[in-house]
Protein backbone atom coordinates (compact mmCIF):
# COMPACT_ATOMS: atom_id res chain seq x y z
CA UNK A 1 0.00 0.00 0.00
CA UNK A 2 1.65 3.46 -1.22
CA UNK A 3 2.14 5.72 1.99
CA UNK A 4 -0.14 9.01 1.90
CA UNK A 5 -0.95 11.55 4.19
CA UNK A 6 -4.59 11.97 4.77
CA UNK A 7 -4.68 15.61 3.18
CA UNK A 8 -2.80 14.09 -0.13
CA UNK A 9 -5.40 11.21 0.06
CA UNK A 10 -8.40 13.83 -0.03
CA UNK A 11 -6.62 15.47 -3.05
CA UNK A 12 -5.59 11.96 -4.91
CA UNK A 13 -9.54 11.37 -4.92
CA UNK A 14 -10.81 14.55 -5.64
CA UNK A 15 -8.93 14.94 -8.32
CA UNK A 16 -9.94 11.61 -9.34
CA UNK A 17 -13.32 12.65 -9.37
CA UNK A 18 -12.91 15.95 -11.44
CA UNK A 19 -11.03 13.65 -14.14
CA UNK A 20 -13.62 11.11 -14.44
CA UNK A 21 -16.63 14.02 -14.50
CA UNK A 22 -14.55 15.19 -17.52
CA UNK A 23 -11.41 13.59 -18.59
CA UNK A 24 -8.77 15.86 -19.73
CA UNK A 25 -8.62 16.46 -23.96
CA UNK A 26 -4.90 16.30 -23.45
CA UNK A 27 -5.33 12.77 -22.39
CA UNK A 28 -8.14 11.69 -24.94
CA UNK A 29 -6.62 13.06 -27.64
CA UNK A 30 -3.10 11.15 -27.54
CA UNK A 31 -3.40 7.65 -28.35
CA UNK A 32 -0.48 6.24 -26.07
CA UNK A 33 -2.02 8.07 -23.16
CA UNK A 34 -5.57 7.45 -23.94
CA UNK A 35 -4.71 3.65 -23.92
CA UNK A 36 -2.39 4.27 -20.76
CA UNK A 37 -4.73 6.03 -18.75
CA UNK A 38 -7.62 3.67 -19.51
CA UNK A 39 -5.82 0.91 -18.48
CA UNK A 40 -4.96 3.03 -15.03
CA UNK A 41 -8.07 3.73 -14.22
CA UNK A 42 -10.36 0.25 -14.98
CA UNK A 43 -7.21 -1.64 -12.47
CA UNK A 44 -7.17 1.53 -9.93
CA UNK A 45 -10.58 0.70 -9.66
CA UNK A 46 -10.28 -2.85 -10.01
CA UNK A 47 -7.46 -3.03 -7.50
CA UNK A 48 -10.16 -1.33 -4.46
CA UNK A 49 -13.13 -3.53 -5.28
CA UNK A 50 -14.09 -5.30 -2.23
CA UNK A 51 -14.25 -8.99 -2.73
CA UNK A 52 -17.92 -8.85 -3.01
CA UNK A 53 -17.98 -6.33 -5.62
CA UNK A 54 -16.02 -8.38 -7.76
CA UNK A 55 -18.28 -11.62 -7.33
CA UNK A 56 -21.34 -9.62 -8.23
CA UNK A 57 -19.45 -7.69 -11.02
CA UNK A 58 -18.35 -11.06 -12.53
CA UNK A 59 -21.29 -13.18 -11.71
CA UNK A 60 -24.25 -10.93 -12.86
CA UNK A 61 -22.56 -10.38 -16.31
CA UNK A 62 -25.11 -11.46 -18.38
CA UNK A 63 -27.61 -9.25 -16.61
CA UNK A 64 -25.08 -6.42 -18.22
CA UNK A 65 -25.96 -7.87 -22.02
CA UNK A 66 -29.47 -8.23 -21.53
CA UNK A 67 -29.67 -3.82 -19.96
CA UNK A 68 -28.22 -3.42 -22.85
CA UNK A 69 -30.21 -5.06 -24.82
CA UNK A 70 -33.35 -3.53 -23.86
CA UNK A 71 -31.85 -0.44 -24.19
CA UNK A 72 -31.21 -1.18 -28.14
CA UNK A 73 -34.71 -2.77 -28.58
CA UNK A 74 -36.61 -0.17 -26.89
CA UNK A 75 -34.75 2.48 -28.87
CA UNK A 76 -34.15 4.27 -25.48
CA UNK A 77 -30.36 5.06 -26.06
CA UNK A 78 -30.98 6.35 -29.67
CA UNK A 79 -33.98 8.25 -28.53
CA UNK A 80 -31.18 9.90 -25.88
CA UNK A 81 -28.56 10.21 -28.58
CA UNK A 82 -30.91 12.30 -31.32
CA UNK A 83 -31.86 14.73 -28.83
CA UNK A 84 -30.42 18.20 -28.29
CA UNK A 85 -31.37 19.10 -24.60
CA UNK A 86 -31.28 16.59 -21.83
CA UNK A 87 -34.70 14.15 -21.84
CA UNK A 88 -36.61 13.33 -18.66
CA UNK A 89 -38.08 10.01 -17.67
CA UNK A 90 -41.32 10.88 -18.98
CA UNK A 91 -39.97 12.24 -21.99
CA UNK A 92 -37.87 9.04 -22.78
CA UNK A 93 -41.19 6.93 -21.73
CA UNK A 94 -43.21 8.65 -24.23
CA UNK A 95 -40.61 8.78 -26.94
CA UNK A 96 -40.16 4.28 -26.58
CA UNK A 97 -43.23 3.63 -25.32
CA UNK A 98 -42.17 1.78 -22.72
CA UNK A 99 -44.06 2.16 -19.31
CA UNK A 100 -42.61 4.99 -16.82
CA UNK A 101 -42.20 3.12 -14.00
CA UNK A 102 -40.26 0.25 -16.16
CA UNK A 103 -38.47 3.23 -17.45
CA UNK A 104 -36.91 5.08 -14.35
CA UNK A 105 -36.04 1.20 -13.52
CA UNK A 106 -34.02 1.12 -16.74
CA UNK A 107 -32.57 4.46 -16.23
CA UNK A 108 -31.28 3.88 -12.60
CA UNK A 109 -29.52 0.71 -14.09
CA UNK A 110 -28.14 2.96 -16.39
CA UNK A 111 -26.93 5.53 -14.27
CA UNK A 112 -25.39 3.36 -11.91
CA UNK A 113 -23.28 1.86 -14.23
CA UNK A 114 -22.34 4.64 -16.11
CA UNK A 115 -24.33 3.74 -19.42
CA UNK A 116 -25.80 7.17 -19.21
CA UNK A 117 -25.73 10.52 -17.18
CA UNK A 118 -28.39 12.30 -14.99
CA UNK A 119 -27.12 16.03 -15.36
CA UNK A 120 -29.77 17.49 -13.74
CA UNK A 121 -33.13 16.28 -11.58
CA UNK A 122 -34.56 13.79 -13.74
CA UNK A 123 -33.07 15.08 -16.72
CA UNK A 124 -30.44 12.73 -18.86
CA UNK A 125 -27.95 13.15 -21.27
CA UNK A 126 -25.78 10.63 -22.98
CA UNK A 127 -22.19 10.00 -22.06
CA UNK A 128 -19.80 7.96 -24.07
CA UNK A 129 -21.22 4.33 -23.40
CA UNK A 130 -24.18 5.65 -24.25
CA UNK A 131 -23.01 6.30 -27.58
CA UNK A 132 -21.66 3.02 -28.27
CA UNK A 133 -24.93 1.80 -27.51
CA UNK A 134 -26.69 3.35 -30.44
CA UNK A 135 -26.33 2.20 -34.24
CA UNK A 136 -23.71 0.71 -35.83
CA UNK A 137 -21.71 -0.76 -32.53
CA UNK A 138 -25.54 -1.52 -31.22
CA UNK A 139 -26.14 -4.07 -33.59
CA UNK A 140 -23.19 -6.87 -31.98
CA UNK A 141 -25.57 -6.34 -28.91
CA UNK A 142 -28.79 -7.99 -30.21
CA UNK A 143 -26.33 -10.65 -31.40
CA UNK A 144 -24.67 -11.39 -28.10
CA UNK A 145 -27.63 -11.55 -26.51
CA UNK A 146 -29.60 -14.15 -28.71
CA UNK A 147 -26.97 -16.17 -30.07
CA UNK A 148 -24.19 -16.29 -27.86
CA UNK A 149 -24.76 -15.93 -24.12
CA UNK A 150 -26.56 -19.37 -24.39
CA UNK A 151 -23.83 -21.15 -25.30
CA UNK A 152 -21.73 -18.89 -22.68
CA UNK A 153 -23.80 -20.17 -20.11
CA UNK A 154 -23.81 -23.91 -20.49
CA UNK A 155 -19.70 -23.47 -21.24
CA UNK A 156 -18.79 -24.59 -17.70
CA UNK A 157 -21.46 -27.58 -17.33
CA UNK A 158 -20.22 -28.61 -21.25
CA UNK A 159 -16.69 -28.57 -20.07
CA UNK A 160 -17.29 -30.63 -16.87
CA UNK A 161 -19.58 -33.18 -18.64
CA UNK A 162 -16.46 -33.42 -21.31
CA UNK A 163 -13.79 -34.17 -18.89
CA UNK A 164 -12.38 -30.33 -19.81
CA UNK A 165 -11.60 -31.59 -23.05
CA UNK A 166 -10.95 -28.73 -25.46
CA UNK A 167 -13.94 -28.79 -27.55
CA UNK A 168 -13.21 -29.66 -31.77
CA UNK A 169 -16.67 -31.24 -32.71
CA UNK A 170 -18.87 -28.84 -34.42
CA UNK A 171 -21.32 -31.18 -33.64
CA UNK A 172 -20.86 -31.42 -30.16
CA UNK A 173 -19.78 -28.18 -28.48
CA UNK A 174 -21.29 -25.70 -26.12
CA UNK A 175 -23.83 -24.71 -28.99
CA UNK A 176 -25.40 -28.25 -28.91
CA UNK A 177 -25.71 -27.89 -25.55
CA UNK A 178 -29.26 -26.78 -23.49
CA UNK A 179 -28.32 -26.79 -19.80
CA UNK A 180 -28.92 -23.20 -18.17
CA UNK A 181 -28.15 -21.60 -15.32
CA UNK A 182 -28.13 -19.15 -12.52
CA UNK A 183 -26.87 -17.95 -9.67
CA UNK A 184 -27.41 -15.30 -6.71
CA UNK A 185 -24.19 -14.39 -5.34
CA UNK A 186 -24.32 -13.56 -1.69
CA UNK A 187 -24.80 -10.16 -1.09
CA UNK A 188 -21.41 -9.00 1.41
CA UNK A 189 -23.56 -6.17 3.28
CA UNK A 190 -23.15 -5.00 6.70
CA UNK A 191 -24.76 -7.36 9.39
CA UNK A 192 -28.38 -5.59 10.97
CA UNK A 193 -26.39 -5.72 14.27
CA UNK A 194 -23.71 -4.06 13.38
CA UNK A 195 -25.88 -0.53 12.54
CA UNK A 196 -28.71 -1.34 14.89
CA UNK A 197 -27.53 -0.93 18.67
CA UNK A 198 -29.97 -3.98 19.16
CA UNK A 199 -29.13 -4.71 22.92
CA UNK A 200 -29.98 -0.85 24.29
CA UNK A 201 -33.12 -1.25 22.38
CA UNK A 202 -35.14 -4.40 22.81
CA UNK A 203 -32.73 -5.99 25.18
CA UNK A 204 -33.36 -3.85 28.42
CA UNK A 205 -35.03 -5.74 31.33
CA UNK A 206 -35.31 -8.87 29.73
CA UNK A 207 -35.64 -12.46 31.43
CA UNK A 208 -35.85 -15.63 30.35
CA UNK A 209 -39.16 -15.51 29.22
CA UNK A 210 -39.09 -12.81 27.12
CA UNK A 211 -39.48 -13.28 23.59
CA UNK A 212 -36.19 -11.04 22.33
CA UNK A 213 -36.20 -11.85 18.35
CA UNK A 214 -38.55 -13.54 15.76
CA UNK A 215 -37.09 -14.04 12.45
CA UNK A 216 -39.35 -14.41 9.91
CA UNK A 217 -38.97 -16.67 6.59
CA UNK A 218 -35.62 -16.88 8.68
CA UNK A 219 -34.20 -19.90 6.03
CA UNK A 220 -31.84 -21.62 8.13
CA UNK A 221 -31.00 -19.22 10.93
CA UNK A 222 -28.07 -17.60 10.53
CA UNK A 223 -29.47 -14.23 11.85
CA UNK A 224 -30.88 -15.84 14.95
CA UNK A 225 -27.19 -17.75 15.37
CA UNK A 226 -25.82 -14.40 15.07
CA UNK A 227 -28.12 -12.51 17.71
CA UNK A 228 -27.23 -15.53 19.91
CA UNK A 229 -23.64 -14.99 19.68
CA UNK A 230 -23.46 -11.81 19.83
CA UNK A 231 -25.09 -11.06 22.58
CA UNK A 232 -24.59 -14.33 24.42
CA UNK A 233 -25.90 -13.13 27.67
CA UNK A 234 -28.58 -11.34 26.63
CA UNK A 235 -32.10 -12.95 28.41
CA UNK A 236 -34.85 -14.02 25.84
CA UNK A 237 -36.36 -16.36 23.67
CA UNK A 238 -34.79 -16.45 20.17
CA UNK A 239 -36.87 -17.88 17.30
CA UNK A 240 -36.73 -18.85 13.99
CA UNK A 241 -39.76 -19.19 11.66
CA UNK A 242 -40.27 -20.24 7.92
CA UNK A 243 -42.21 -23.07 5.94
CA UNK A 244 -42.44 -26.79 7.03
CA UNK A 245 -39.31 -27.82 4.54
CA UNK A 246 -36.94 -24.90 5.85
CA UNK A 247 -37.43 -26.32 9.47
CA UNK A 248 -36.77 -29.87 8.55
CA UNK A 249 -33.75 -28.68 7.29
CA UNK A 250 -32.76 -27.36 10.62
CA UNK A 251 -30.11 -29.11 12.81
CA UNK A 252 -31.21 -27.95 16.56
CA UNK A 253 -28.79 -29.89 18.84
CA UNK A 254 -25.97 -28.41 16.94
CA UNK A 255 -27.76 -24.54 17.68
CA UNK A 256 -29.07 -24.74 20.98
CA UNK A 257 -30.70 -22.03 22.46
CA UNK A 258 -33.10 -21.16 19.15
CA UNK A 259 -36.57 -22.30 18.72
CA UNK A 260 -38.38 -23.18 16.07
CA UNK A 261 -41.50 -22.62 14.46
CA UNK A 262 -43.50 -23.56 11.27
CA UNK A 263 -44.93 -20.52 10.39
CA UNK A 264 -46.64 -18.86 6.81
CA UNK A 265 -46.54 -15.41 6.85
CA UNK A 266 -49.73 -14.64 5.26
CA UNK A 267 -51.54 -15.86 8.10
CA UNK A 268 -51.41 -14.07 11.44
CA UNK A 269 -48.04 -14.08 13.69
CA UNK A 270 -48.87 -16.72 16.24
CA UNK A 271 -46.08 -15.56 18.58
CA UNK A 272 -47.59 -12.60 20.72
CA UNK A 273 -45.60 -9.30 22.41
CA UNK A 274 -42.24 -9.69 21.13
CA UNK A 275 -39.78 -7.41 21.71
CA UNK A 276 -38.79 -7.94 17.67
CA UNK A 277 -39.89 -9.08 15.13
CA UNK A 278 -37.45 -9.44 12.41
CA UNK A 279 -37.52 -9.66 8.10
CA UNK A 280 -34.55 -9.84 6.12
CA UNK A 281 -34.81 -10.27 2.04
CA UNK A 282 -38.70 -10.98 2.47
CA UNK A 283 -40.63 -7.56 1.84
CA UNK A 284 -38.71 -7.41 -1.26
CA UNK A 285 -39.51 -10.49 -2.47
CA UNK A 286 -43.36 -9.05 -2.93
CA UNK A 287 -45.52 -6.67 -4.45
CA UNK A 288 -47.09 -4.19 -2.91
CA UNK A 289 -50.60 -6.15 -1.69
CA UNK A 290 -48.76 -9.22 -0.65
CA UNK A 291 -45.87 -7.00 0.88
CA UNK A 292 -48.81 -5.39 3.17
CA UNK A 293 -50.68 -8.70 4.17
CA UNK A 294 -47.36 -9.81 5.74
CA UNK A 295 -46.66 -6.50 7.66
CA UNK A 296 -50.26 -6.77 9.09
CA UNK A 297 -49.97 -9.97 9.97
CA UNK A 298 -46.67 -9.10 11.63
CA UNK A 299 -48.61 -5.90 13.09
CA UNK A 300 -51.40 -8.23 14.50
CA UNK A 301 -48.74 -9.60 17.55
CA UNK A 302 -47.52 -6.44 18.62
CA UNK A 303 -47.51 -5.53 22.16
CA UNK A 304 -46.70 -1.98 23.04
CA UNK A 305 -42.74 -2.87 23.51
CA UNK A 306 -42.65 -4.49 19.71
CA UNK A 307 -40.61 -3.57 17.14
CA UNK A 308 -40.73 -4.40 13.68
CA UNK A 309 -36.89 -4.64 11.98
CA UNK A 310 -37.00 -5.23 8.19
CA UNK A 311 -33.37 -5.81 6.88
CA UNK A 312 -33.86 -4.76 3.48
CA UNK A 313 -32.29 -2.50 0.70
CA UNK A 314 -33.96 1.05 0.66
CA UNK A 315 -33.39 3.21 -2.86
CA UNK A 316 -32.45 6.78 -2.38
CA UNK A 317 -35.73 8.82 -3.73
CA UNK A 318 -33.01 10.77 -5.94
CA UNK A 319 -29.66 10.51 -7.60
CA UNK A 320 -27.26 8.00 -7.66
CA UNK A 321 -28.66 4.60 -6.56
CA UNK A 322 -25.61 2.56 -5.97
CA UNK A 323 -25.03 -0.69 -8.93
CA UNK A 324 -25.51 -3.02 -6.28
CA UNK A 325 -29.10 -2.00 -5.44
CA UNK A 326 -29.88 -1.82 -9.37
CA UNK A 327 -28.47 -5.24 -9.70
CA UNK A 328 -30.84 -6.53 -6.80
CA UNK A 329 -33.35 -4.24 -8.34
CA UNK A 330 -33.62 -6.27 -11.50
CA UNK A 331 -32.42 -9.67 -9.94
CA UNK A 332 -35.98 -9.16 -8.01
CA UNK A 333 -38.04 -7.80 -10.95
CA UNK A 334 -36.18 -11.03 -13.55
CA UNK A 335 -37.00 -13.85 -10.50
CA UNK A 336 -40.04 -12.66 -8.73
CA UNK A 337 -41.33 -10.04 -10.31
CA UNK A 338 -40.53 -8.43 -7.09
CA UNK A 339 -38.83 -4.83 -6.47
CA UNK A 340 -36.19 -2.91 -4.12
CA UNK A 341 -37.98 -0.06 -2.68
CA UNK A 342 -37.33 3.54 -2.78
CA UNK A 343 -37.53 4.99 0.29
CA UNK A 344 -40.65 7.10 -0.51
CA UNK A 345 -42.53 3.36 -1.63
CA UNK A 346 -41.55 2.10 1.58
CA UNK A 347 -42.97 4.81 3.79
CA UNK A 348 -46.36 4.60 1.50
CA UNK A 349 -46.25 0.55 2.19
CA UNK A 350 -45.61 0.78 5.62
CA UNK A 351 -48.07 3.42 6.13
CA UNK A 352 -50.09 1.38 4.43
CA UNK A 353 -49.91 -1.48 7.66
CA UNK A 354 -50.17 1.35 10.19
CA UNK A 355 -46.33 1.26 10.84
CA UNK A 356 -44.12 4.31 11.14
CA UNK A 357 -40.29 4.54 10.52
CA UNK A 358 -38.41 5.28 13.53
CA UNK A 359 -35.09 4.88 11.94
CA UNK A 360 -33.80 4.20 8.28
C1 LIG B 1 -35.25 -14.62 0.31
S1 LIG B 1 -35.36 -15.80 1.58
C2 LIG B 1 -34.76 -14.88 2.95
C3 LIG B 1 -34.17 -15.76 3.99
C4 LIG B 1 -33.54 -15.06 5.19
N1 LIG B 1 -34.45 -14.15 5.85
C5 LIG B 1 -32.26 -14.36 4.80
O1 LIG B 1 -32.25 -13.14 4.66
O2 LIG B 1 -31.25 -15.05 4.60
C6 LIG B 1 -37.09 -15.91 1.87
C7 LIG B 1 -37.48 -16.91 2.93
O3 LIG B 1 -38.89 -16.82 3.14
C8 LIG B 1 -39.42 -18.12 3.27
N2 LIG B 1 -40.82 -18.08 2.84
C9 LIG B 1 -41.27 -17.94 1.58
N3 LIG B 1 -42.61 -17.91 1.56
C10 LIG B 1 -43.01 -18.03 2.86
C11 LIG B 1 -44.28 -18.04 3.50
N4 LIG B 1 -45.40 -17.93 2.78
N5 LIG B 1 -44.31 -18.15 4.84
C12 LIG B 1 -43.17 -18.25 5.56
N6 LIG B 1 -41.93 -18.24 5.01
C13 LIG B 1 -41.86 -18.13 3.67
C14 LIG B 1 -38.55 -18.97 2.37
O4 LIG B 1 -38.59 -20.34 2.75
C15 LIG B 1 -37.18 -18.35 2.58
O5 LIG B 1 -36.48 -18.95 3.63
Amino acid sequence: MASMSPTEAQALVQKLEDISNTPPSAILENDDLHRRFREAAYSASVAVHWPSDSVHLIAYGTLYSSMARIGVDTKLFEVLAASNSPLSSEELARQTGVDLVLTKLLLRFYQSFHWLKEADKNLFVVNNVTKALTPPFSVGIEFFNTVLNPPFTVLPEYLKSHGYKNPTSVIDSPWQSGYLTEQHPASGLPEFVDVYPFEQEVGKDTTDETILFVDIGSALGSQCVLVRNRFPSLKGRIIMQDQQHVIDAWNAEANPGIGTMVYEFFTPQPVQGARAYYMRNIIHDHQDQQAREILLNTVSAFSKDSVLLIDDIVLPDEGMVPWRATLADLNMLSTLAAKERLEREWRVLLDSAGLGIIKI
